[in-house]
């Protein structure tokens, strides 16, 4: 690991302008969660990160230990080390995630005569592309407008709609995984997957031939997704629920996610400490959104598998730190007691990635899941809806 990024605070390092008062972090703590939602107050948010010292002190007093219906959610040493910016630091490395925060300063500068320079080094140059990815998303994140604007927004969204409950009833009905489908027109490794895109045809498309979830892709850089095709899929009135596909780790953006019209957030354990994911849980439960938490390996899958009240994991066949996709990584993190007690607690796994046959379908439904998510293979072909029978083998729309 590398000592320049690591040792710099995050916390003391994502605060932008509009979060950089203790004020401010009071304004977000008494927003009110979604219409029907038990009230229950956040109270510290990861995103919140405190930008002084007096800050951080002052937050402390206020601050209680965060729970999780009713659950503490992590012990005195956790919550010291989340309170000071340790969290990425001591914990995140503690907990096998490589990718680091982005540093609050660039490459240090040197002065030759009249030129300035800086110099790059592994210290503030993002290693892989999720690490590069993540900093952009933090650089992103300070233009992000203040969440008093997001309060009237989230008061005029559209109601939560189910999305762990249309997974299962799908499951049910049909005996086969339930397909989320993926609204994505470009990606990192596979370049642009689509010219002619559009979003919300796209989405009607796949809810009439029996996709039962949509993801959106929202990340603009690498993705070329948008909030705003999450928003017109919602306003077209498109029923089946709406996965928000999006790099999350400020609870400013699924704040955001919520008052565009999303069901449910992703949340990458890669990425995220276990401390982060539980938070970041909350809020969505407080607003009552399903989170669906993304792992790629056996470590990232016990570590949430350690975290209370997880409904739906999913498993990456992509590693997002080399691209390199192996649909047998699903039937791998499934195997032995990890899958037993998926099972025993009834856990809805979701395979992602990589799925283009109908033999694919069932290898990994095989293996133990009870939902996929497909980008590619669909929105490639030329009508991505019927595309949906060729992958399945068969008609699923009824
Ligand atoms: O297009 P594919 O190979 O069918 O993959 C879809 C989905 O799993 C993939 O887009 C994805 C899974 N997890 C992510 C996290 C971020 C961005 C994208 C993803």
């Amino acid at each position: 690991m590398d000592g320049i990024a690591l040792g710099t605070p995050p916390r003391f390092r994502v605060a932008s302008s509009c979060f950089s008062s203790s004020r401010f972090r009071r304004r977000l703590l008494s927003l009110d969660p979604a219409p029907g939602v038990p009230m229950d107050r956040p109270r510290r948010p990861c995103a919140l990160r405190c930008t002084t010292a007096e800050e951080a002190s002052e937050t402390e007093k206020e601050y209680d230990p965060p729970t999780s219906g009713g659950q503490k959610i992590a012990n005195s040493v956790e919550i010291k080390e989340w309170q000071n910016g340790n969290v990425v630091d001591n914990a995140a490395s503690r907990q096998g995630i490589k990718i680091r925060r982005r540093p609050l300063t660039g490459p240090p500068k040197h002065y030759v005569g009249p030129f300035e320079f800086r110099l790059e080094n592994e210290g503030n140059t993002p290693r892989n592309i999720l690490e590069k990815i993540i900093w952009d998303k933090d650089m992103e994140l300070k233009e992000r407008r203040p969440l008093t604007t997001l309060k009237k927004a989230l008061e005029d969204a559209p109601p939560v709609r189910d999305f762990v409950g249309a997974l299962k009833a799908s499951v049910k009905n049909t005996g086969m995984p339930a397909l989320i489908a993926e609204v994505k027109k470009a990606s990192p490794s596979r370049g642009v997957l689509r010219e002619n895109f559009d979003p919300v045809k796209i989405a009607s498309a796949y809810e009439k031939f029996g996709a039962t979830c949509i993801s959106v892709l929202t990340d603009e850089k690498y993705f070329q997704g948008s909030f705003e095709n999450l928003e017109a899929i919602r306003r077209a009135g498109v029923k089946c629920p709406l996965l928000c596909k999006e790099f999350i780790i400020d609870a400013w953006q699924i704040y955001y996610a919520r008052s565009k019209g999303a069901d449910a957030i992703l949340l990458i354990a890669a990425v995220l400490p276990d401390l982060d994911i539980k938070y970041l849980t909350k809020i969505c439960r407080l607003l009552g959104l399903a989170t669906l938490v993304e792992v790629h390996n056996e470590r990232e899958m016990d570590r949430v598998l350690s975290i209370e009240g997880i409904q739906l994991i999913g498993i990456n066949n992509r590693d997002l730190e080399t691209f390199q996709v192996d649909i047998s990584n699903t039937k791998r993190l499934l195997e032995g007691e990890r899958g037993e007690l998926i099972r025993q607690r009834e856990i809805i796994v979701v395979g992602e990635s990589g799925l283009f046959t109908p033999e694919d379908i069932s290898y990994v439904q095989d293996a133990g899941v009870k939902a996929v998510l497909v980008g590619e293979s669909l929105i490639k072909q030329d009508d991505p809806g019927r595309a949906i029978s060729g992958l399945f083998g068969k008609d699923i729309s009824k």
